[in-house]
Parts: C-alpha cells; structure tokens; sequence
C-alpha cells in the first residue's frame, strides 16, 4: 500500500518558488529520505503532506485519504517534527508531553515516548526556556511519536543533536520501523545517515524531483571510483591513458583519482603494467553520487539556458 503519493504535486508562492510536478511514492513500511539543498522544495513538501499549505495544483493522498481542505483524524495518524518547534516556553519538558498526549487522548505512561526519553538522555523536569538546541529537538522527537502514528514525518531531524544522540535517534527510528511497522519520511543535508536508514530516497532540487532510488541503486549506478599513486612521481594521467578512461580525471597531491562505469576490466588491464604504489577501487559514497546528479542537471540546465 501506498503510504504516500503525489501526482503532479505543485505549490507555487508569489514569488514563482515552491515545488513543480512531483510525482512521488512512499510504500508502507519504508524508511524514505528526502535530500535537497537549501530552498530546493523540502519543507514545501512536508508541509503539504502535514495540510499545513494547500498545493496549487496536482493530488497527493496520504494514508489512503486525498487531501482537499481539513482531515484532523488523518493528522492523528501522522507524528510530525518540524525543522524549527514552537513551544510554551514556561512549560517542562513533561508538562509539554502531557499536554500533547492529553490533546491526542492517549496516556503518556503507556506511550513509548517515556521510555525513548530515558534512551535520549532527555532532562525533562527542566522548564523549556532553558532547554539547549539538542533538548528542543529531543522534546521534538518525543512529541512526534508519543500517539504511535502509522506514518512519521520528520523535517531534518538530527540537526542539534550531538554524534552520539544521533546514532540513538537512528536506533529508535529502525525499532518503531521494525517493531510497529511506522513509515518514516524525512528530510535531510546529511547524506550518510540517507545511507545508514533509508530504503529509498528522493533527490529534489529547485521545486523539481532530479532522482528516485534505492540508496544501492544510487551508488552502484555510479561504477566505480579509482584512485592510483604511481611510483614515478607528478601528473600521469596522459602518460598513463587514464584521461581515456575518464575524461575527468583529478591529479592531486600524488593521487590520480578517477570514475569509471562499466570498463572496470579495461581498466585492470591498463593499470597491470604501471608500476603502482598504492590502489584504491570502490563504489563511489551516496554524498559522491549526489554531487554528480546535481552537477549533470546544472550542466544539462545550463545547456538549456
Ligand atoms: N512562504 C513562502 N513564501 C514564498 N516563498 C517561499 C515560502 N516558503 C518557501 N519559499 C520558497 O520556496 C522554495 C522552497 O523552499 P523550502 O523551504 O521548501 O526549501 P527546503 O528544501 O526545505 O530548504 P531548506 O533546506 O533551506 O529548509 C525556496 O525558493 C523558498 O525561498
């Protein structure tokens, strides 16, 4: 089943911006990223799903339900963490969790956000203006899946937390995914957790959707990524052919680095009788392959223009 699906999803604001035709799917039960630069239709998005802002054309259904105009049952179904939480400043931690859960009608002892409090090392009898930028956000995680949505929503959510409630927050993310089945869509700059979490994951730029993939498709579409220190010293990528194999290959303090797609075996072949020094063949990094994807579209729209 379809968790979510946009067909042709526009939002266009006055000033021409937004988001332009997306067509977009995310199955139940996956864990689906969403990555873009600044400004590229992230939050745009999001805040459809949420019926935060209403789309100027196209359909999105979520949960099974169209949206048009007002669903408060369906927005029970969904946890949301927006990128910036607004919160009564005077409240604690727990008066802020209770609330929401009072405003959700389920009992905060037998939500599992008590329990995730404990694991996030969350100081909740603190009042929420003297809270640090991680406690915001850890209060912000805990409000999203305190009423066990079937679909959380999650607008870069590990921005201020340190590297170690980081890996935490990505444990409690693939036990509600694994346990309660919970679809996760989230956006995000931080392409090795795309690669840690995500099934699938969606590359947006400029309001339009550039790429949707497998975090493996993405990776083992872009072949290989070679990089050769020879015993002679100094640049031998012309020497050595190995502009042949790469029109663009890089030669940088000692290192030729270079792609290759599908000629790995040529590129053996040609490197067998070269005297090396050192080696290093590997699949090219999600982050390696998304700035190739941009580059070839800003290339390709450049061309346009
Ligand atoms: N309320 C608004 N009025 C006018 N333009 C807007 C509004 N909100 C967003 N935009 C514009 O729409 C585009 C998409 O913005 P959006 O906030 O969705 O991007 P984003 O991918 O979430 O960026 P970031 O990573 O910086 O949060 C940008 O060009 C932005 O300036």
């Amino acid at each position: 089943m379809s968790v979510i699906q946009a067909r042709q999803l526009t939002k266009r604001y006055g000033n021409g911006k937004g988001v332009q035709s997306l067509d977009l799917e995310v199955r139940e039960g996956e864990i689906f990223g969403f990555i873009g630069p600044n400004g590229a239709g992230k939050s745009t998005t999001i805040r459809m799903l949420l019926q935060l802002i209403a789309p100027t054309s196209g359909e999105l259904f979520v949960l099974g339900t169209r949206i048009a105009g007002d669903h408060p049952k369906l927005r029970r179904r969904i946890g949301y963490l927006p990128s910036e939480i607004r919160l009564y400043p005077d409240m604690t931690g727990k008066q802020a969790l209770e609330f929401a859960a009072a405003a959700h009608g389920v009992d905060l002892a037998r939500s599992p956000a008590l329990k995730y409090a404990e694991r996030l090392q969350w100081d909740m009898k603190a009042k929420i203006k003297s809270y640090s930028l991680g406690n915001r956000k850890k209060l912000g995680i805990l409000l999203s899946i305190l009423h066990e949505p079937e679909l959380l929503v999650l607008d870069e959510p590990t921005s201020g937390l340190d590297p170690l409630m980081q890996q935490e927050f990505y444990a409690l993310l693939r036990e509600l995914n694994e346990t309660r089945g919970t679809t996760v869509f989230f956006s995000t700059h931080v392409l090795t957790e795309v690669e840690k979490l995500c099934d699938r994951v969606a590359i947006i730029r400029e309001g339009k959707l550039v790429n949707v993939a497998t975090v493996e498709e993405i990776t083992a579409k872009g072949g290989h990524r070679i990089e050769a220190k020879f015993q002679a010293e100094g640049d031998l990528r012309e020497a050595y052919g190995l502009l042949r194999l790469d029109p663009e290959a890089q030669f940088s303090q000692g290192h030729h680095v270079f792609h290759i797609g599908e000629s790995l075996q040529e590129t053996l072949k040609l490197l067998a009788d070269k005297p090396l020094a050192d080696l290093n063949i590997r699949r090219p990094t999600l982050e390696e392959r998304f700035m190739d994807e941009y580059r070839k579209t800003e290339d390709r729209e450049g061309g346009e223009r």
